[in-house]
């Protein structure tokens, strides 16, 4: 579904000390990784995805602002795409309310085709899948209709007491931003998705992040993570980011 026009992906390849000549100066990129399993490396033809999970109030959005703001990120949010197509008055909008309204997972068919559509749209090669996947059902439907496994999977750790405040706190009239939904989404999110943050774990993509503290703080052990990306923008200039570009494959 995607074409790199033109790939620097090698690059990710090396280890965390690997040198670059540049002029009179040496780089050495990948030194605020710790493991070769934290190195990110997207792989030939595809986007470089990121997964970001969390409880609902974990400060997922919020931490997605962030990255978007230093590492030229598109944030794709899941619960976003689902709450536009309710206002969009689309067939699936009634079903789709009552279910959010229920604090339960929408299916992955509907989900998946609309974060497809918002890839396709898009001239950025690196996403924030933002709330998704929420369940083994969404991460299966995703791999087999994008074809994409992701980069990077970061998952905001936050204790149940502080989600339920930070919800209830929320303030932008939300249907499932109310106490009982809360309860609901909890549970819904203990059942579902720890097998995704097991499956991720297990493949060593996994970034776990304590998400209690000032939204600074927690951006701080998040920083270290795209490192590379900025790294790779100071070595190559804005430029890069077209040499990254991904066109759908219609257009190819
Ligand atoms: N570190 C934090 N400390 C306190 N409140 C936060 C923090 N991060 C986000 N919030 C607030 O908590 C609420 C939920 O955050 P949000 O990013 O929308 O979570 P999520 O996308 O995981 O549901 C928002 O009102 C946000 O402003
Ligand atoms: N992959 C997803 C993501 C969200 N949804 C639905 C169910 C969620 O409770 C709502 C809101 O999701 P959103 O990610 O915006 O909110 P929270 O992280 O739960 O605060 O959307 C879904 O069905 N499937």
């Amino acid at each position: 579904m995607w074409r790199r026009v033109a790939s620097v992906s090698h690059l990710f390849s090396h280890s965390k000390s690997t040198k670059f000549n540049q002029g009179a100066s040496t780089f050495k990129i990948w030194e605020t990784f710790t493991s070769e399993s934290e190195i990110p490396t997207p792989s030939k033809g595809s986007p470089f995805v990121t997964f970001v999970l969390g409880g609902p109030g974990s400060g997922k959005g919020t931490q997605c602002a962030k990255i978007v703001e230093a590492f030229g990120f598109t944030h794709v949010s899941a619960g976003d795409l689902l709450r536009r197509e309710i206002a969009s008055g689309s067939a699936y909008g009634s079903v789709i309310l009552s279910t959010i309204r229920e604090g339960k997972i929408v299916p992955s068919q509907v989900t998946v085709e609309l974060i497809q559509k918002e890839m396709e749209s898009s001239d950025n090669y690196k996403f924030l899948i933002d709330g998704f996947p929420r369940s083994e059902e969404n991460r299966k439907a995703f791999e087999q209709t994008i074809g994409a496994e992701p980069d990077v999977v970061l998952f905001f750790d936050c204790p149940e007491q502080e989600m339920v405040k930070r919800v209830l706190n929320r303030n932008q009239g939300r249907v499932d931003d109310n106490i009982d939904t809360i309860k609901k989404r909890l549970e819904i999110f203990d059942e579902l998705n720890w097998p995704v943050i097991n499956y991720y774990s297990q493949r060593g993509k996994l970034h776990k992040i304590n998400a209690v503290g000032t939204v600074d703080e927690i951006f701080e052990k998040v920083r270290p993570i795209f490192a590379p990306l900025s790294t790779l923008s100071s070595l190559f200039g804005k430029d890069h980011c077209e040499e990254w570009k991904f066109v759908p494959k219609e257009a190819s």
